[in-house]
């Protein structure tokens, strides 16, 4: 049973094969953006032949949110015509798509749980050509999974946690936006429950939310995350007003998980232990780094 990766070499894809590696899972084929541009119906049909995949994992995406404003074009293509190219080739070749997309999709102005069916209404490019991304696969698609996920961190590529970290040890103090809460998610464990739809086969298919335990703001987050290396660096609290940025970021965009739980039965663990794991695996790291 062969499982295309794509976008293998971003976060995501890392930590995938983090854990396919642990568990001794040998049929994901993990293609780089040059092995497997989304953008390139011509290899991505080569591809399919090739390999004759059962499943197709698209990490592949236009993550730079801020930079994204001034490149809608290039952010569309990624995130909504990569999106359609595999959605296609999936429908033609009785494959079945796992997509990943995210709580950027919610406008997040009002402090409620969000569900799957609650009405996305993006307030950033970003999240609008996700949005679009998502839209085009079901119109093409039946056989998909599609999750949204949020805040996702790992010891991997670039993120929240590994700039917290950079910054914390070159300054004192960081000012960090305390108005914006959401759920951070340890991509390890999404790349778990990934992997746990395709080992049960789940025939469960549609939109799903998946984020870790537990509700914070990225103040709070900065400070677990300081706490919980060591760090001496102080955490001034910041209103959105005070830390402007290109993209406007949905104020709460904390997602409801039940039906993940009901028709996959994933368990999630609570995001401050799974942040404990990230940091003693960015430790382990540090020492194979400095031998
Ligand atoms: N990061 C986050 O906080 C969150 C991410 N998500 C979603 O999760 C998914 C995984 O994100 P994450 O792993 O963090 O993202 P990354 O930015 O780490 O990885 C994305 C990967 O996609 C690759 N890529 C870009 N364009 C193409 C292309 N045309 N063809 C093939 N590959 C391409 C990039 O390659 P290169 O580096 O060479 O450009 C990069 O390796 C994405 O769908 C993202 O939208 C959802 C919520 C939160
Ligand atoms: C670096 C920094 C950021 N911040 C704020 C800005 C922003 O509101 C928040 C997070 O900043 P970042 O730019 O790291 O994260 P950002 O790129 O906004 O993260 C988002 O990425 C996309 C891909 C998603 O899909 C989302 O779920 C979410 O994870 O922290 C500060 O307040 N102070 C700082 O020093």
């Amino acid at each position: 049973m062969n499982v295309l990766v794509f976008g293998g070499q971003g976060q995501l894809g890392q930590c995938l094969k983090k854990v396919t590696c642990q568990k001794g899972l040998d049929k994901l084929i993990y293609l780089d953006r040059k092995q497997g541009n989304i953008l390139d119906n011509k290899l991505i049909s080569t591809l399919f032949y090739e390999y004759q995949p059962k499943y197709v994992i698209n990490c592949a995406a236009y993550t730079a949110v801020d930079k994204a404003e001034d490149e809608i074009e290039l952010s569309r293509l990624i995130n909504k015509t990569g999106a359609e190219n595999l959605a296609l080739a999936c429908a033609e070749n009785g494959a079945v798509l796992i997509h990943i997309s995210t709580d950027f999709v919610f406008e997040g102005n009002v402090p409620k749980v969000l569900a799957e069916e609650d009405v996305a209404n993006p307030i950033n490019v970003y999240g609008l050509t996700k949005l679009e991304g998502e839209q085009v696969i079901a119109e093409n698609l039946n056989n998909y999974f599609i999750l949204r996920t949020s805040w996702l961190y790992s010891e991997f590529a670039n993120n929240f946690v590994k700039t917290m970290l950079r910054l914390g040890k070159e300054r004192e103090e960081l000012g960090i936006i305390i108005d914006q809460v959401g759920s951070p998610t340890y991509a390890v464990d999404l790349a778990s429950c990934i992997l746990e739809i395709i080992q049960t086969e789940s025939k469960a298919y549609g939109l799903y939310h998946y984020s870790n335990e537990g509700v914070t703001s990225w103040y709070d987050f900065a400070k677990a995350i300081f706490e919980l290396a060591g760090y001496s660096t102080k955490v001034k609290p910041l209103k959105t007003i005070e830390y402007p940025t290109k993209a406007v970021r949905p104020a709460y965009s904390v997602m409801d998980k039940s039906k993940i739980k009901k028709n996959i039965g994933a368990n999630i663990p609570y995001w401050r232990d799974s942040l404990v794991t990230c940091i003693d695996a960015l430790e382990v790291l540090k020492k194979i780094d400095n031998n």
